[in-house]
Formats: C-alpha cells, structure tokens, sequence
C-alpha cells in the first residue's frame, strides 16, 4: 500500500498579540498554500498556524479539501494501529508557529485531572479535557517568561521593588522573605510560601494595579540600569526597566507586569527550546516559535490579555516549582534515524531531535545545507507533519515526490521512508520542522 504525502492546507488564528500582515511568520506561511479564504491584510494580527487534526482549526489536504481529521478517522493506518487505538482516530499532538508581537497571557496549561474537570464545568472556555504540556522551539530569537524563579531572586525584588511588595502585602513579603533566606529548610514550606506572595499580588484590587502600576513604571523610568538595586544575575536590572516599560506600553496597567518578578526571563536563540509541562506557569513575549503541545486548546489566564481570565484556578493550580533559567531549556540531541548523504555531511547539515518527557510528541529539526544536501529518515511507526520554515527542496516518500518550501506543510503516513533533499544554494540553508508521534 502506498503510503500518503499529503500537502495540508492549514488555518492561521488571528489572536490580539500576533505580528500583523506578512510580518507574520504564521501568515508568510498560511499564504504559501494556495486558499480561496485568506487573504493576509497589513494591519491585522496573525497569531498561530495550525498544524494538526484539532477541531478548532483542522487542517486540510490541499488536493482535495477533506480534513486531516476525516482522513484519519477513515483510515487509521495514517496514524499506525498502536497510536490510533491509544489516542483515537485523531493526531496526539497540536504543531503550531506561533509569531509574537505582544506579551501572551500569564498562563499555565491544566493536567489531565483538572482539564477534565473544567471542560465539564466550562466547555466554553475550556474547549478539551486533555492536558497541554508544550514545547518551544525559536524560530527568530525568543523572550519568554517562564516557570517561577530561584527564590532567592524572588525575595531580592520583594526587598528592592516596593510597588511589587505593596501589592504582596506586606506580611506575605516578609514571611516569603525569611522562608526563602532559610538554609535547606521544608520545601513544602518554602512553595506554601511562594503560593501565598503569589496569591497575594494576584488578588490585588484593579485601584491598587493601577496606582502601583504609575509608581512602577516610573522608578523604571527613573532608575534605569539601578532598578530593582541592579536586578538580579539572571535578569539586570536595565532589562528589567525596559520589560516593565514594554509591557506597560503594551498593556497600560495591568498585574501581569508585576509577575515579571516571579518569572524567569529566558531569552532563545534559534534552535534552542524550552519544554513546559502541564500547570507550569508561562507567558511568552516576542518572537517567532515552533510550538508542539498534546492536542489541546485549554488555556487558564491570569494577566495580560484581554480574554477571559480565571485568576483563582491559576492559583490553586501551579505546582510552584522553582528553578534556575538554564533547567526550563531544553537541549536536543542528534538524531540517530537519519542518514546524510556526502553533500550534507560535508556542508555541516544537522538533524537534531527534541524529545521531551512525554509520549505524544518530539519533534526533529532538519537543516541541509547547499545543493543536493538530503537526509533520509527511517520510517516511523506513527503519524508526522514536516513544515518547512526556510529555504526549498524536495519531499519523498517511496516513489511520490513533491516540492517543499517555506511555508508548504504536509502530512506523513505511518512507516513512510522520508526523504528531505535540498534545492538551495551553496552557503543557504533548508530547514524543515517534523512534529511526530511513535510508541
Ligand atoms: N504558550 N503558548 C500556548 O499555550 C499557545 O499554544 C496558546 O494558543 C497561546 O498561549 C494562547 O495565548 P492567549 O490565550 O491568546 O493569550
Ligand atoms: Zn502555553
């Protein structure tokens, strides 16, 4: 039986932080698939592509315009036998791009547990009852805000920072402040204590926000590289000045600027990633990603953002573990089920695999380098989808070849022999992401 290539016609979500018009890397690459119903304007935002079978967006073979979704339920050969009868006739995972023009919300993904139970209680505005963890892959360099920081660094802002020790209250700061100073001590202690700093700043009233948001802004203003007593190692305090002056002007006033102070500012370079699992506490700040999650849209809000937000199930939610920047990055490792050919060895391409902890997804980035330059992949016994984010080439599988370029998408059945052959020049390069799913 031959097995399918199918080129994926996929919807892009114009969400209010996305790069407008072609800025969009989300847009470029919607638009590089011919659709009667897009048509990218300068002015509007485009936010996420969607890549996948979830029915919010579901993405469409080009050819015949029938959804992944339908084919896949037809026939679940596509997805192979072992992960059709674990996670249904549908994809486990969700591929995106996301293209970040303005801070994301303050957000954390439920469990499993809690995402059954909200769909339940709000099917609205929790759309699917399955966890989210997700994984983060820059595309363009990368700012994101995310799981809580070292305590230490923490404590240091509640004593440097009084509009953020204002909105704590005062007890909550103090008691945070010696738990966090203590040596070893009762970790459960010490994330009761982070819990009620946190839950403190989060229940403070909209007059507060306001009024300390003005005092805030202008010791950023005001203090520079000195704010915040200099900041911390992990974020100096001119950083610091300029995130809380950018997210104001994004905004105006709004607690999620305060919650800079809890969060490890972590800035990506391309290729590099981060990985959060469910209930981690997130939100992300400029730049252009591959995101892969588990198949679901369940998003619980907190701050900067205009949609609906569920301050107090956030807070009841997060786990409140901490940790230094360097343990939220992921680091990906060669991957060992694909060869190169001369051209490739030789020009330094790479095929670098990104596996987090979780059986739904990894994802492989691959980039050829110069004419001629091809990686053939082992066959998967699972469902992928390869995007293409930059460059050109062809894409095979057994005797069907198509051409591939940025933008272009396509779906790949289970055990299909992948080929990835470069159509670029001498110092140029082809890179292509493959989300998929093998247990
Ligand atoms: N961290 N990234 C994600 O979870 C994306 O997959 C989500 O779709 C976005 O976070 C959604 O963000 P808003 O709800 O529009 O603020
Ligand atoms: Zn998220």
């Amino acid at each position: 039986m031959q097995v399918p290539l199918i080129r994926l016609q996929c919807g892009v979500n114009s969400y209010e932080w996305g790069k407008k018009g072609s800025e969009s890397a989300a847009a470029r690459f919607a638009a590089a698939t011919p659709s009667d119903n897009l048509s990218i304007q300068a002015d509007k935002p485009y936010a996420e592509l969607w890549m996948g079978t979830h029915p919010s967006n579901p993405s469409k073979d080009l050819t015949t315009g029938r959804t992944l979704l339908d084919l896949c339920a037809e026939n679940q050969l596509l997805l192979s036998e072992s992960v059709a009868s674990k996670y249904g006739s549908k994809l486990p995972f969700l591929f995106k791009v996301l293209s970040i023009n303005k801070a994301l919300s303050i957000q954390a993904h439920p469990n499993k547990k809690l995402a059954e139970q909200l769909h339940a209680r709000d099917s609205k505005n929790y759309p699917d009852d399955n966890h989210k963890p997700e994984m983060a892959i820059a595309i363009t360099p990368f700012e994101g805000l995310c799981g809580f920081r070292p305590l230490g660094e923490i404590a240091h802002f509640l004593e440097t920072v009084k509009p953020l020790r204002t909105l704590v209250g005062e007890s909550e700061a103090s008691q945070f402040v010696q738990a966090a100073k203590q040596e070893g001590g009762d970790e459960a202690a010490k994330k009761k204590a982070l819990q009620t700093a946190f839950g403190g700043l989060m229940s403070s009233s909209p007059e507060d926000v306001d009024r300390e948001t003005a005092s805030l802004v202008k010791l950023a203003e005001s203090e520079g590289a000195d704010f915040a007593a200099g900041g911390v190692s992990s974020t100096k305090g001119a950083v610091l000045a300029e995130l809380v002056t950018r997210l104001n002007g994004q905004f105006g006033s709004d607690i999620g600027i305060f919650v800079l102070f809890f969060l490890n500012f972590v800035t990506l370079q391309p290729g590099e990633a981060l990985f959060l699992v469910a209930d981690d506490i997130h939100a992300y700040v400029s730049g252009d990603i591959v995101e892969c999650m588990a198949a679901s849209d369940n998003v619980v809000r907190a701050g900067l953002t205009p949609k609906f937000k569920d301050v107090s199930t956030l807070v009841d939610m997060l786990t409140y573990n901490y940790a230094p920047i360097d343990e939220q990055k992921m680091t990906p490792t060669e991957y060992p089920y694909a060869t190169l050919n001369r051209n490739a060895y030789s020009s330094g391409s790479s095929v670098m695999l990104y596996d987090p902890p979780i059986e739904e997804f990894s994802v492989v980035r691959t980039l050829l380098r110069g004419e001629g330059a091809k990686a053939t992949f082992d066959p998967l016994e699972g469902p992928s989808i390869v995007i293409c984010t930059g460059g050109k080439g062809t894409i095979a599988v057994g005797p069907t070849k198509q051409e591939i370029q940025e933008g272009y998408v396509f779906f790949v059945g289970s055990t299909a022999e992948l080929v990835l052959e470069s159509a670029v020049g001498q110092d140029e390069e082809f890179t292509t992401f493959k989300a998929f799913c093998e247990i």
